[in-house]
C-alpha cells in the first residue's frame, strides 16, 4: 500500500487563528507565551486534520509565524546587523523585525525585501546575504515542532527549504558576489539539522528544491548534486521535492542526486510516467503529486488511478501519494462554506478534503474497487457540461476580438500632449496606488452589513462617509490626483469576483499571502460577464466631493485571473479576454461618468509568468493584449494608469512597455531605486511613478529620504515623466502614520519641483 504523505498544510489556521494571535502579539494584547501557546494548538489541530483525512506521514516545519523562507534564514543565522538587538539574542521578535521592520522589542528599522514565492500569491522574505557571510545554526524552533509532534504520536517527515533554493532566493548585499559561492558554509548547518532530527527518531526528511522547475544554469545543477552529497549519510533518509512546474528536462541529473526518494508534481509534469518511473529507481521512493495543491476543484480520481495504477502495482511500496505541492495555497477545509450552493461546493476540494481524495484514491488502488472514487469523481465530469458554465453570449464576444481591440487610438506621444491639456497637473504629480486604510470600523461595517445586520443604505452611507473622509484628508495634505480610497472592498480581486458572473466566492477560503495577511481568492467556474457598473457610483460620489481629479481604481485582467481559482477547463488567454471585456465595459462607463483618470492595477502581471523562460513570451502577449483590451476603449484624453509591485520587472520591460498604460506605479524603495535600471536601460516610453516608501511598515518615511529617492530616480528618468507615490495601497497601515508619510512625500515632491524645474 503507498504512504500517503503531505508536502505542507496551511499554517493560517481554520478561521485565521495564526494571523489573529501575532497581530495581537504585536499590539500588546497577547504574551509571548501565549502566542507560542496558541501557535502550538494551531499545529496540533493541523495535525490531527490532517491524520484524520488519512495522511500518514506529517509534515512539520510548514508551520511559520510569518513566511518559511524567513524562519530559514534564522534557522541558518543570516540576520542582517540591523534586525539584531542590543544583546543580540535571536528570538521571535528578531524574526519579526526582519519581516515587517518592528516588533514588540528592539527598535524599528526597514524589514528585508519582500518577494513573490515562484508564481503564487504568496510572498516571502528575501534572505539577505552578504561575501563572506558566516551560517550558524541559531533558531530551533523545529526540533521543538517536530517533539511536540512526537508526542501526540504523530509520525513526522520535517521540511526544509532546501540550501539551494534558498541561496537562489537570496539577495546579495554589499560587494558583488556569487551567492553559490556561500554553499559550504551553508551545509554544516543544514547537515547538523539532519543530524540533531535523526537523533529525535526522524525517518525521513523533506528537502525542497523547487527551483527545479524554472531554467537552471550549470552552476546550480553542479550546487544541487554538491548539496545532496554533502547532506546524505546524516542518519536520516532524504526525500527531494520538486513542484510548480515539470523538472522532465533534468531527469538525468535528478536521478543522479544522493537522495532516497523524489517527489514530483503530476500535476503539471507532461511527462509520461513510465519515462519518469524508468528514470527514478526503484531502489528510490517516487513520490507522486497527483491531487492539485494549488487550486480548489475536486479530483478527478477516476482519472489519476488510470494513470497510475499500473505503476503503484508495479513499485508497491516504493510508491507515495501526495498533493502535487504544499497546501500553503490552498484553503483549509470546504465542510466550514455554509453558503456555497450545493452544486458548486460539490466541484470543490479544499487542503482536508484534498487529504481525504488521497486515502480513497490509496484504498481503491489497494483493493481494485473504483466504485467509491468513481462516484466521487462524478460531479468532476457534470461540471464540464453544467449549464452555469456556458454563456454563449461572453463567448461570441471573446471570439470576435480582434487586434484594434487591443489598442489606444494614438500613440502614446499624442496622448499624454492630449492628457497634459487636459489634466493640467504640476511637475512631479503625486498621488497614492489607490486603497486607504481598512480600519477595524470599516471591516465590522461591512461584517455586519454581510450578516444582516446593517440594511444596504447604512452600509452605503457608512461608506460614503469613509470616502469623504479619506478625500479629506487627501486635500489636506495637498496630494494633486485623489483616490475614493476602496472602502467598500473586501478586496481588490474578491470584490469584484463577487460582482462579476461566473465567479463565486466563499466564506472562510482564507489563504496566506504574506505575514499576518490573509486573501479570499474567488473563484471562476463559469463564463465571466458583467452585469452592471461595479465601481461607478462609488467613484462619481468621490469626484463629487473635490475639485481635483478622481483617479478611478479598477483590478486588471491578469490580476483578477492569477488571484482568483481559475477554472481548468478553459485556457487562461481565453478567461483572461473575458475579465478585460468585462472590466473594458466598466472604463468605458467611468470614463463617461467624467472620470479622466483610471487605474487598472496588474500587480499579479509578472507572477502570471511561466516559471520557464522559454515560455515567457507566448504569455506576455496574451496577458499585456488582455490589459490592453480592457484599457484601449476611451479617449486620448483619458489617462490609463497601471500599478505592480514586489515584482522583478527587468527582464520583462519590454512586455510592460507592450502594456501601453500611460503611467506605471510600481514599488522600487526597498530597492533602492534599482528596480528603475531596467526601465532606464530599455529607455522605457510612458510616465512611470516609482514608489519612494515602503507601505508594509509603519515607520514613517523622512523627507529627506524620499527626496534622496526621488533624486535618484531622475536621474534615470527624465523627471517630465516622473510621478511621486508610495510603493503600493494603504490599506494595511493606520491613519496616523498614513497622514504623516503622505505629508512628508508631498513636501519631497514639492521642494523638488522647485530644485529639478
Ligand atoms: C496587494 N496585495 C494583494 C494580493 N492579493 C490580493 N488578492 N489582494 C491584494 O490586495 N497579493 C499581493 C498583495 C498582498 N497584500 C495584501 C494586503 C492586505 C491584505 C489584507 O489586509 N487582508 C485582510 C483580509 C481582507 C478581507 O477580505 N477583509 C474582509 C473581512 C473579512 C472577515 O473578517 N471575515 C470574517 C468572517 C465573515 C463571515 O462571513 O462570517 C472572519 O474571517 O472572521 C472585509 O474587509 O470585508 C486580512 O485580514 O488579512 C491582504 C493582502
Ligand atoms: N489599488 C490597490 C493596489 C494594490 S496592489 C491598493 O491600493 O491596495
Ligand atoms: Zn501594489
Amino acid at each position: 500500500m503507498a504512504t500517503i504523505h503531505n508536502l505542507g498544510f496551511p499554517r493560517v489556521g481554520k478561521r485565521r487563528e495564526l494571523k489573529h494571535a501575532v497581530e495581537a502579539y504585536w499590539a500588546g494584547d497577547l504574551s509571548r507565551t501565549e502566542l507560542f501557546v496558541k501557535g502550538q494548538a494551531i499545529r496540533a489541530q493541523n495535525w490531527a486534520l490532517q491524520a484524520n483525512a488519512g495522511i500518514a506521514l506529517l509534515p512539520v516545519g510548514d508551520f511559520a509565524w510569518y513566511d518559511h523562507v524567513l524562519a530559514t534564514s534564522l534557522m541558518v543565522g543570516a540576520i542582517p546587523k540591523r534586525h539584531q538587538d542590543d544583546n543580540e539574542t535571536v528570538d521571535i521578535d528578531t524574526l519579526f523585525r526582519m519581516g515587517r521592520g518592528r516588533a514588540p522589542t528592539g527598535c524599528a528599522c526597514a524589514a528585508s525585501d519582500m518577494t513573490k514565492w515562484f508564481n503564487t500569491n504568496y510572498h516571502y522574505i528575501v534572505p539577505e546575504l552578504h561575501a563572506g557571510q558566516e551560517f550558524a545554526l541559531t533558531y530551533t524552533e523545529l526540533f521543538e515542532q517536530v517533539a511536540e509532534a512526537q508526542a501526540i504520536g504523530h509520525q513526522v517527515k520535517p521540511v526544509l527549504v532546501g540550501p539551494v533554493t534558498y541561496l537562489y532566493l537570496a539577495k546579495g548585499v554589499g560587494e558583488e558576489f556569487d551567492k553559490l559561492s556561500l554553499l559550504e558554509k551553508l551545509l554544516p548547518v543544514y547537515q547538523q539539522v539532519l543530524t540533531k532530527l535523526a537523533s529525535m527518531g526522524v525517518d525521513w526528511v523533506q528537502i525542497d528544491e523547487p527551483i527545479l522547475a524554472l531554467e537552471l544554469n550549470e552552476a546550480y545543477l553542479t550546487a544541487l548534486s554538491k548539496s545532496f552529497n554533502v547532506l546524505q549519510g546524516q542518519g536520516v533518509k532524504l526525500l527531494l521535492a520538486t513542484y510548480f512546474g515539470s523538472v522532465t528536462q533534468y531527469l538525468p541529473q535528478i536521478t543522479q542526486l544522493a537522495v532516497d526518494g523524489v517527489h514530483l508534481d503530476l500535476v503539471a509534469e507532461p511527462q509520461s510516467l513510465d519515462t519518469i518511473s524508468q528514470a527514478i529507481g526503484v531502489d528510490k521512493v517516487l513520490s507522486l503529486g497527483v491531487v492539485n495543491g494549488r487550486n480548489i476543484w475536486r479530483a478527478d480520481l477516476s482519472a489519476v488511478y488510470e494513470k497510475i495504477n499500473a505503476l503503484v502495482t508495479k513499485r508497491a511500496e516504493q510508491i507515495w501519494l501526495a498533493p502535487s505541492c504544499s497546501l500553503l495555497h490552498c484553503p483549509v477545509d470546504l465542510a466550514q462554506e455554509q453558503k456555497l450552493d450545493p452544486e458548486l461546493k460539490s466541484w470543490l476540494a479544499f487542503a482536508k478534503q484534498k487529504g481525504s481524495e488521497l486515502a480513497l484514491l490509496n484504498t481503491a488502488l489497494q483493493t481494485g474497487d473504483t466504485q467509491a472514487i468513481n462516484q466521487y469523481s462524478a460531479p468532476v465530469k457534470a461540471r464540464l457540461t453544467s449549464a452555469r458554465v456556458n454563456n454563449k453570449e461572453v463567448q461570441q464576444r471573446v471570439a470576435a476580438l480582434t487586434t484594434a481591440d487591443g489598442q489606444r487610438h494614438s500613440s502614446f506621444n499624442v496622448r499624454i500632449a492630449a492628457q497634459h491639456v487636459a489634466l493640467q497637473l504640476p511637475l512631479l504629480p503625486t498621488t497614492t496606488i489607490g486603497s486607504f486604510p481598512q480600519t477595524q470600523v470599516i471591516r465590522q461595517a461591512r461584517r455586519d452589513y454581510k450578516a444582516g445586520y446593517l440594511a444596504f443604505a447604512d452600509y452605503e452611507a457608512q461608506m460614503k462617509a469613509e470616502i469623504r473622509y479619506a478625500i479629506e484628508e487627501q486635500e489636506a495634505v495637498d496630494l494633486d490626483v485623489l483616490v475614493h480610497g476602496e472602502a467598500e472592498r473586501n478586496d481588490m480581486v474578491e470584490y469584484f469576483g463577487e460582482l462579476l458572473e461566473g465567479f463565486a466566492f466563499t466564506q472562510y477560503g482564507w489563504v496566506q499571502s504574506y505575514g499576518t495577511r490573509c486573501v479570499k481568492p474567488p473563484v471562476i467556474y463559469g463564463d465571466i460577464s458583467r452585469s452592471k457598473p461595479m465601481t461607478v457610483q462609488w467613484t462619481t460620489y468621490a469626484q463629487s466631493q473635490t475639485n481635483k481629479h478622481i483617479k478611478g481604481m479598477l483590478t486588471g485582467p491578469v490580476t483578477i485571473l492569477f488571484w482568483s481559482f481559475s477554472r481548468d477547463d478553459l485556457d487562461k488567454p481565453t478567461i483572461a479576454n473575458q475579465i478585460a471585456l468585462a472590466l473594458r465595459d466598466e472604463v468605458v462607463d467611468l470614463e463617461r461618468a467624467g472620470i479622466q483618470i483610471i487605474q487598472i492595477d496588474e500587480p499579479a502581471f509578472r507572477e502570471g509568468m511561466p516559471l520557464k523562460a522559454s515560455q515567457w513570451q507566448e504569455y506576455l502577449a496574451w496577458a499585456a493584449y488582455a490589459f490592453r483590451v480592457s484599457a484601449s476603449g476611451v479617449k486620448d484624453e483619458t489617462q490609463i494608469h497601471t500599478h505592480m509591485c514586489y515584482s522583478e520587472f527587468n527582464d520583462i520591460i519590454d512586455s510592460i512597455a507592450d502594456m501601453d498604460a500611460d503611467v506605471i506605479t510600481i514599488e522600487t524603495s526597498r530597492s533602492n531605486m534599482d528596480l528603475l535600471n531596467a526601465f532606464e536601460e530599455f529607455a522605457y516610453p510612458n510616465d512611470i511613478g516609482p514608489g519612494v516608501y515602503d507601505i508594509h511598515t509603519p515607520n514613517v518615511p523622512q523627507v529627506q529620504w524620499m527626496k534622496g529617492l526621488i533624486h535618484t530616480a531622475a536621474k534615470k528618468i527624465p523627471v517630465q515623466r516622473l510621478w511621486v507615490n508610495p510603493d503600493c495601497g494603504l490599506k494595511t497601515r493606520a491613519w496616523p502614520e498614513t497622514r504623516e508619510a503622505l505629508k512628508n512625500m508631498v513636501q519631497a515632491a514639492k521642494e523638488l519641483r522647485q530644485e529639478l524645474r
